[in-house]
């Protein structure tokens, strides 16, 4: 069984039932400023008498939350009607966030304070898609319709071994300028130009503004946390349009259910910015790498094996990006590194897609 539920001020966006089990992806938009994040995109797994409960694509999910989630359902007996529990879930989130600690409370806070007054509203509240490169746009579309079936995979990925092959025709991806620059490792146009410049221009704002981010990751030190700027749900929405439906024709297998991110941005310059990046790989299952501007020299990305496989650290490719609003998507466990930067400032939009549930 499957189908739609619709509950009061919520809506059910999935609804499976297979025997003992029923899994329900539940869409509640709680008052922004009760939650500012999309903290409230929550799938119930119920198996058996057992209910478990987790946040679906909520980049600002926070531990304590997801424990009084689970709190929230534990107490109610296996057989309570969804409808009881749905209400009961609802009335828990609206008061979640009182129970949140004094750092989580913070990096709300400042996401919602800069969300209050950005340079681009448009970057916040209106969804990326109108920002896609027409070729990206055109694959999206294709892959949405369906006409991309298995059938016409390319007969050398069919053929491959790996278990990442991908399910689209190599005549199309050719066209719309998708290029495998290394075995799963994937260039192509993703966004316009204009995206790039506000996003910049958003970004010198926030600086501006005297607010602060976390250092984008363990490896980066120059960035900013794009949740803690306020762009969690416009993410979450590029995520679930764009980057799970490319994941999904791209890398099928660990790309189908990527409920869960890590954005950022980091900053190359020869000064005030890092200079280069060492191999590593990075904690997602697959990675969005998009190139936002200025103009620079150097800091190509180079590209390696997989991890935990012999050929890991064989230098495979350097990657030039050609542009601005070209990205990369490749496997988290692609190991990769940026080299020097040689001039100007290389600014980048990263998106570590992770399965949660
Ligand atoms: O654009 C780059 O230099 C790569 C950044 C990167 O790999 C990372 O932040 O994990
Ligand atoms: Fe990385």
């Amino acid at each position: 069984m499957s189908g739609r539920l619709q509950f009061q001020g919520c809506v059910s966006r999935k609804l499976h039932r297979s025997g003992q089990e029923l899994m329900v992806d539940l869409f509640m938009k709680l008052p922004e400023s009760i939650f500012p994040t999309e903290a409230a995109n929550v799938r119930l797994h119920f198996l058996r008498r057992r209910l478990f409960a987790r946040w679906l694509l909520a980049p600002m999910v926070l531990q304590g939350q997801e424990e009084t989630l689970s709190r929230l359902l534990e107490d109610l007996p296996g057989e309570q009607p969804l409808i009881a529990m749905v209400s009961v879930l609802w009335e828990g989130l609206t008061s979640l966030r009182q129970g949140l600690r004094p750092r989580e409370q913070a990096l709300l806070q400042r996401a919602a304070a800069y969300r209050q007054r950005p340079l681009h509203e448009v970057l916040f509240t209106t969804s990326w898609l109108h920002f896609l490169d027409p070729r990206l746009r055109l694959l999206l579309r294709r892959l949405g319709q369906g006409s991309v079936a298995p059938a016409h995979a390319c007969a050398r990925c069919r053929a491959s071994q790996q278990g990442h092959a991908h399910l689209l025709p190599l005549r199309l991806l050719r066209k719309l300028q998708v290029e495998e620059i290394s075995k799963n490792v994937y260039a192509f146009p993703a966004l316009t130009p204009d995206f790039c410049r506000l996003f910049l221009e958003e970004l010198d704002a926030f600086y501006a503004s005297g607010l602060k981010s976390s250092r984008p990751n363990s490896m980066n030190r120059y960035g900013a946390v794009l949740e803690e700027v306020g762009l969690s749900l416009a993410v979450a929405d590029f995520q679930r349009h764009v980057l799970l439906p490319l994941a999904r024709a791209l890398f099928p297998g660990i790309g189908d259910e990527l409920d869960g991110h890590h954005a950022f941005v980091v900053h190359y310059r020869t000064e005030a910015g890092d200079r280069h990046l060492p191999p590593h790989r990075d904690d997602s299952e697959v990675t969005f790498n998009l190139a936002l501007g200025r103009s620079w020299e150097g800091c190509r990305l180079i590209f390696c094996g997989l991890m935990q496989e012999p050929d890991v650290h064989r230098h495979q490719i350097s990657h030039a990006f050609p542009g601005a609003g070209w990205a990369v998507l490749h496997l988290g466990r692609q190991v990769h590194a940026a080299e020097h930067i040689l001039s100007g400032e290389r600014t980048n939009l990263a998106a570590r897609l992770l399965t949660r549930v």
